[in-house]
């Protein structure tokens, strides 16, 4: 596996080395040793699958707070994601900036998110599967959100004929930092 730092403190993009042969390729996609030497949170407790039917699908931005913030594994294991991520603690150094990466089931890519950040992902493809892992069980008392245009990030999307969203998501009061 290969890691590369996102220009967040702590967020990493973590990649595959494929072993090719004649009847595909073998890529090993997590190792706890490997990733717990690295600094990296590998306490998973849950586990659990998004799929997302039409292309321009965006969900987020979400977290959970205190005692129940969560470490995400986030990997795209059918079509692809535009995902987004934003540092909301306030002691770091990339306090309320974001990054974004693209996620999808031909580049195999993971997205680690530490504890204090909000993510968000919007597919780029109808049928789009999202499998993402957490250090922390949900705790829907603990959970919150922002707006994916909040002005506080001005998160650049990708533009799309329609945005398909909950209701929950595009309720959220402007982010008080
Ligand atoms: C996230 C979650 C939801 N649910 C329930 C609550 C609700 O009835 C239904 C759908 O919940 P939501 O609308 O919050 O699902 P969703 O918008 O897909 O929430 C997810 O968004 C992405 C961006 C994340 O980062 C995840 O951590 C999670 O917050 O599933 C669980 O039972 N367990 C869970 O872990």
């Amino acid at each position: 596996m290969r890691l590369t730092p996102l220009g967040l403190d702590g967020a990493i993009l973590i990649e595959v080395d494929r072993i090719v042969d004649a009847r595909g390729h073998f890529a090993r996609v997590f190792c706890a040793d490997e990733l717990a030497d690295a600094g990296l949170d590998v306490a998973i407790v849950q586990s659990s699958v998004s799929f997302n039917a039409k292309s321009g699908t965006l969900r987020g931005m979400h977290w959970q707070t205190e005692e129940h913030a969560e470490t995400k594994y986030v990997r795209c294991t059918r079509g692809a994601v535009y995902d987004a991520i934003v540092d909301l603690r306030p002691q770091s150094p990339s306090y309320l900036r974001w990054v974004s990466v693209e996620l999808s089931a031909d580049n195999q890519r993971t997205l680690y998110i530490p504890k204090g950040f909000a993510h968000g992902f919007q597919t780029l493809c109808d049928d789009t599967e999202v499998f993402y892992q957490m250090t922390a069980r949900f705790a829907p008392d603990a959970a919150r959100g922002a707006r994916f245009d909040d002005p506080a990030f001005a998160i650049e999307w990708p533009a799309v004929p329609r945005r398909i969203m909950s209701d929950k998501d595009l309720g959220y009061p402007d982010f008080q930092a």
